[in-house]
């Protein structure tokens, strides 16, 4: 394996440092000009930021089943180049990742694909139907290892069984990773209920959906002494109830997604199912809440939710679209656009927002180290000067629903470092990685 020596970059933003990469682990760290090493070859990385690599809790990678959208490849070629190093592909998959074969068989996807570590979420329920358990401990001692559990897309809406999914993965230290939503005050939703859906006369998904299951989830976890994620945090009642349940020492970790940090509900004004998504884009109130929340740790994470759909399921009537958007490829840009650059996050922050705290809550102890000598060489260098514009046509993967088409947005990923390799270098894929 090429050694690699990045020249000059800010770990973390703090003094330019040279950084040596050897054996897949950072061999080396020190001032620039002090480290020796002829036959490496140099990355010149002056003025970018070294970052941890970047861990997704929540990838949407649709296979196997919808291949059309998105396949383990494709999505592993978009994080890459949006500076992961690792994701978690969610369950709802066709088939659902309900057994040990199937979280087995995206795993081995991942790895042939090599580009990100892929780490398999199974089902917590057969099929996502909310009614038995699925073979949680076969998922756990599989190949895959899956310690994170979801039927994301849907939520566990049973009580009973909930509380049993919490028992039955605190045997082997899991997580039950919530799509918070009501189904029972979500019938016929089409996005946020408030003043704009009223103006539209779209039916709504109101806030105490999401936030009556966070509350009843984090009394479950609490008094089980489980672990608990509550996925794609979106409005500011969920905050405060993760605050308070965060108060009590309950082991409750939660996510917020770049669009709801950036995006609200008076986007579904144009009718562009581009802008529908589960839960919904909220209100401004919600979204300053969120961005707070995550400043002070009440959220832990950034995940993304990427959530590739074909043209045919997305550019259709508002009704039929199915729900959801990409995020892997700009996650990083909004998280420095909302959070960095108005000061409510650091680059420590960001790390740890993005990778050592998705990596801890997954388990992923490959990922989500700070830069040191000895670490695992998973590394994103990011220009925080630069600025880009989304083109959706030029995204990775086969998906074009961003609703940051056109947008200009800073922070541009120079390079990627996967396991001690480049899977991006100068912001394009390395080609023998592909
Ligand atoms: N977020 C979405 O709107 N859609 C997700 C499912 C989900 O995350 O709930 C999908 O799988 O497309
Ligand atoms: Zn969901
Ligand atoms: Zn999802």
């Amino acid at each position: 394996m090429t050694d690699h020596l990045i020249k000059g970059a800010a770990v973390l933003g703090g003094e330019p440092s040279d950084v040596l990469i050897r054996d897949g682990r950072i061999a080396e760290l020190g001032a620039v000009g002090s480290i020796e090493a002829s036959d490496a070859e140099v990355y010149d990385a002056t003025g970018l930021v070294l970052l941890p690599g970047l861990v997704d809790l929540h990838t949407h990678l649709r296979e196997p089943g919808r291949e059309d959208a998105e396949t383990v490849a494709s999505g592993s070629r978009a994080a890459a180049l949006g500076g992961y190093t690792a994701v978690c592909a969610m369950a709802n998959t066709d088939p659902v990742a309900d057994t040990a074969g199937v979280v087995e068989q995206v795993w081995s996807l991942g790895r042939d694909a090599g580009l990100v570590e892929v780490q398999p979420i199974g089902a917590v329920t057969v099929g996502l139907a909310g009614e038995r358990l699925a073979e949680l401990g076969a998922m756990a001692t599989s190949a895959a290892k899956v310690r994170i559990f979801s039927d994301d897309g849907h939520c566990v809406s049973d009580p009973r069984l909930m509380r049993r999914a919490l028992e039955y993965v605190k045997a082997f230290d899991g997580v039950i990773a919530q799509h918070a939503e009501e189904p029972m005050l979500t019938v016929g939703a089409q996005m946020h209920e408030g003043a704009m859906s009223a103006k539209l006369g779209l039916a709504g998904w109101p806030a105490v959906a999401e936030e009556a299951i966070i509350a009843r989830d984090v009394l479950l976890a609490g008094h089980v002494g489980s672990r608990l994620h509550v996925c794609h945090v979106s409005t500011a009642g969920s905050v405060e109830i993760l605050r308070w349940a965060k108060s009590k020492g309950w082991r409750v970790t939660a996510e917020v997604c770049p669009h709801h940090l950036l995006l609200t509900d008076e986007l579904a004004e144009s009718y562009d199912p581009v802008y529908k998504v589960n839960p919904p884009l909220r209100t401004e109130e919600d979204v300053l809440a969120l961005q707070q929340g995550l400043a002070e740790g009440v959220i832990d994470v950034v995940a993304t939710d990427h959530a590739p759909h074909t043209v045919e399921d997305k550019e259709c009537e508002w009704a039929q679209a199915r729900p959801g958007m990409l995020g892997l490829q700009t996650a990083l840009s909004i998280v420095i656009k909302t959070m960095v650059e108005p000061g409510l996050l650091d680059w420590a922050g960001v790390a740890e927002r993005c990778s050592i705290t998705p990596a801890t809550i997954a388990g992923l102890t490959g990922q989500g180290q700070l830069p040191h000598v000895g670490a695992p060489a998973n590394l994103t260098l990011v220009d925080p000067n630069e600025t880009w514009t989304v083109n959706g046509s030029e995204l990775a993967g086969p998906s074009r629903n961003t609703p940051y088409d056109g947008m200009t947005f800073p922070g541009v990923v120079r390079a990627t470092f996967f396991g001690g390799r480049p899977t991006v270098l100068d912001g394009k894929l390395v080609k023998e990685s592909i």
